[in-house]
């Protein structure tokens, strides 16, 4: 059986009068790629906020498995967060438009490691080393996602499809144990989405960690979810097997119901 590596406990926010997100009770596998779905405002990016240390919940508790042992991480930042192996992309691509696709990667490795940025500072002799270092770890990583032809380009001279495959990689650049990625399909070709369902599972294949996905796509997240929950109105109204989800008849009248 393997471990619970996020779990969260009634976790509710209220804005003013809205609760965004209202008592949600949810877990996620080592290795479990967990999808979470849910009409237009029924709270999936404000889940992410409260999961990734955006926002303070109002009540409830997210802990996290760290140090052999599951952790309340209310009060951490997202920068704390992110140190114990939490990684997100956003819904609005978030690069560093004016730099390269490789200086994108290893800004993203160095983010997370400050020991790193002081010895940049300083030029120190173990700098030089871990440079070089680095550089190979990025273009392997970049190799991986079929990218390196356009290491040197940058940023804002790749298709949009291209961009969204880099934030991914840029999240991945800093090793996590949970990877969220919110509505990576947004804005997508059809084309482009049935690259990134394939990238997806590759990701899931050939990377040890536990991934969560927002996606309003019902052929990409179908396609890769293991598990999946159903948000409405801020509450979890099911969650399931992709088969379960789409056979339940209460997310059918929901939700799936309006596509149909
Ligand atoms: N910072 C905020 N202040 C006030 N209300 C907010 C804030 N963030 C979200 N909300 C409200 O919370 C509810 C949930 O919004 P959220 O963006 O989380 O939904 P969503 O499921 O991600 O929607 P979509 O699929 O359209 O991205 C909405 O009613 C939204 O207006």
């Amino acid at each position: 059986m393997t471990r619970t590596i996020l779990k969260t406990r009634d976790l509710s926010v209220r804005f003013g009068g809205v609760t965004a997100v209202d008592q949600v009770s949810i877990e996620a596998r080592e290795n479990e790629l967990v999808g979470l779905i849910g009409p237009n405002g029924a709270g999936k990016t404000t889940l992410f906020n409260l999961l990734t240390g955006v926002y303070k919940p109002t009540n409830g508790e997210v802990s996290i498995f760290s140090n052999d042992k599951l952790i309340n991480i209310n009060q951490l930042s997202p920068y704390k967060r992110s140190q114990l192996g939490i990684a997100r992309t956003f819904q609005n691509i978030r690069l560093f438009k004016s730099r390269t696709v490789l200086e994108n990667v290893l800004i993203a490795m160095t983010a997370k490691n400050k020991s790193y940025s002081l010895q940049a500072i300083l030029r120190t002799p173990s700098f030089y080393k871990n440079e070089e270092k680095r550089q190979q770890q990025a273009m392997a990583l970049l190799d991986i996602f079929g990218m390196t032809n356009v290491a040197d380009e940058l940023a804002d001279n790749l298709s949009y499809g291209q961009q969204r495959r880099l934030e991914i990689v840029r999240a991945l650049a800093t090793k996590p144990a949970i990877l969220f990625l919110d509505e990576p399909a947004a804005g997508m070709n059809p084309q482009e989405t049935k690259e990134l369902t394939d990238l997806i599972k590759q990701i899931q294949v050939q990377f040890k960690m536990t991934i969560i996905l927002i996606e309003h796509d019902m052929n990409l997240v179908m396609a890769v979810s293991e598990r999946l929950y159903v948000l409405e109105y801020g509450k979890v109204l099911a969650t399931g097997t992709p088969i379960e989800i789409q056979n339940n008849p209460a997310v059918i009248k929901a939700y799936l119901g309006e596509e149909g």
